[in-house]
C-alpha cells in the first residue's frame, strides 16, 4: 500500500441522470477489486440522492471497497437568501464527503474569485467535508512560463485564509485549464513537476501535510494515459471529467489506480 491512498473522483459536470450512478454501481459492484483505491463520484447535487441509494443497496456487494460521495460546489454561507445556492450542511446531510472547490470552470464563468474559494474551502470544512482544491493556470500562463507563479498564488491565498494545517484535511487537485476537456493532457514529466511544487510548498509550512496530503492530476485523463500519469511519485490518482461518465473507461481508470 502506498503510503498516500490514490483516489480516483469522477467530476460529472452538468452531465449524467440516475440511470448513470445505477449503470456504475453495476459494475463496481462486480469489478471493483480491493480497497487500495479510493473512488468518489460527484454528480450535480440533484443526483446525489440516487447515488446515495446506490450506495446503500450495493453495500455488502461492495464488500469494503472504498467508494465516495462528493459535491461539485457549495455556498460560502451557512444559510440565508442565496437562491439556487446549497449550504455545506446540506451536502454533509445528503451524505457527501467531499466537495470540490474552486474549479476552473466556476473560477472562469461564475466569477469565484481566490478570496470566494478560500471561504468556501473553510465553510466546507466547517461542516465536515473534505474539500479536493483544484489550481491551474492558463495556457498563455505556462507559455509566458508563469505556472509555478499562479499555482503558488491560488495556493498561497487559501492557506493564508486557513492556516497550512487546514491542509491536514484536503485533497489537491491540479487541473490546468489548458488540458480540461480538450483531449490534450499534461505529459506524466508536466504533471509530476507541478504536483513536486506544490507538495514543497505546502511541506516548507509543515513537512507532515507536505507528505500526507494527496494531490490529484485532472484533465483529459482517458484509459491510455493514466498509467503513466499515476505512476508519479507526487501524483496520487486523478479528478475524472469527460471520462466519469463511461461507466467502463471510468471503472478502468479505477483499476489503474488500484494498481499504481
Ligand atoms: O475538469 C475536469 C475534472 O474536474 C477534467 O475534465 P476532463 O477529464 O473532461 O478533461
Amino acid at each position: 500500500m502506498a503510503l498516500r491512498r490514490p483516489m480516483v473522483a469522477g467530476n460529472w459536470k452538468m452531465n449524467g441522470s440516475a440511470q448513470l450512478a445505477q449503470e456504475l454501481f453495476n459494475k463496481f459492484a462486480t469489478k471493483l477489486q480491493n480497497d487500495s483505491a479510493e473512488v468518489v463520484l460527484c454528480p450535480p447535487s440533484i443526483y446525489l440522492e440516487s447515488v446515495r441509494q446506490q450506495l446503500d443497496a450495493n453495500k455488502e456487494a461492495l464488500n469494503g471497497c472504498l467508494v465516495r460521495m462528493g459535491a461539485q460546489n457549495l455556498s460560502q454561507h451557512d444559510f440565508g437568501a442565496y437562491t439556487g445556492e446549497v449550504s455545506g450542511q446540506m451536502l454533509k446531510d445528503s451524505g457527501c464527503r467531499y466537495v470540490i472547490i474552486g474549479h476552473s470552470e466556476r473560477r472562469r464563468m461564475y466569477g469565484e474569485t481566490s478570496d470566494i474559494v478560500a471561504d468556501k474551502f473553510a465553510a466546507a470544512q466547517k461542516h465536515g467535508l473534505t474539500p479536493i482544491l483544484c489550481v491551474g493556470e492558463s495556457g498563455p500562463a505556462r507559455e509566458a512560463r508563469r505556472t509555478f507563479e499562479v499555482i503558488a498564488e491560488e495556493l498561497d491565498i487559501v492557506i493564508e485564509k486557513n492556516g497550512t494545517m487546514a491542509f491536514d484535511n484536503a485533497i489537491i487537485a491540479y487541473e490546468p485549464l489548458w488540458a480540461v476537456g480538450t483531449g490534450k493532457s499534461a505529459t506524466p514529466e508536466q504533471a509530476q513537476e507541478v504536483h513536486a511544487f506544490i507538495r514543497k510548498r505546502l511541506s516548507e509550512v509543515s513537512p507532515f501535510i507536505g507528505e500526507n496530503i494527496r494531490i490529484l492530476y485532472g484533465g483529459s485523463v482517458t484509459p491510455s494515459n493514466a498509467a503513466d500519469l499515476f505512476a508519479q511519485p507526487d501524483v496520487d490518482g486523478g479528478l475524472i471529467g469527460g471520462v466519469s461518465l463511461n461507466s467502463t473507461e471510468f471503472l478502468s481508470l479505477c483499476s489503474i489506480a488500484m494498481s499504481a
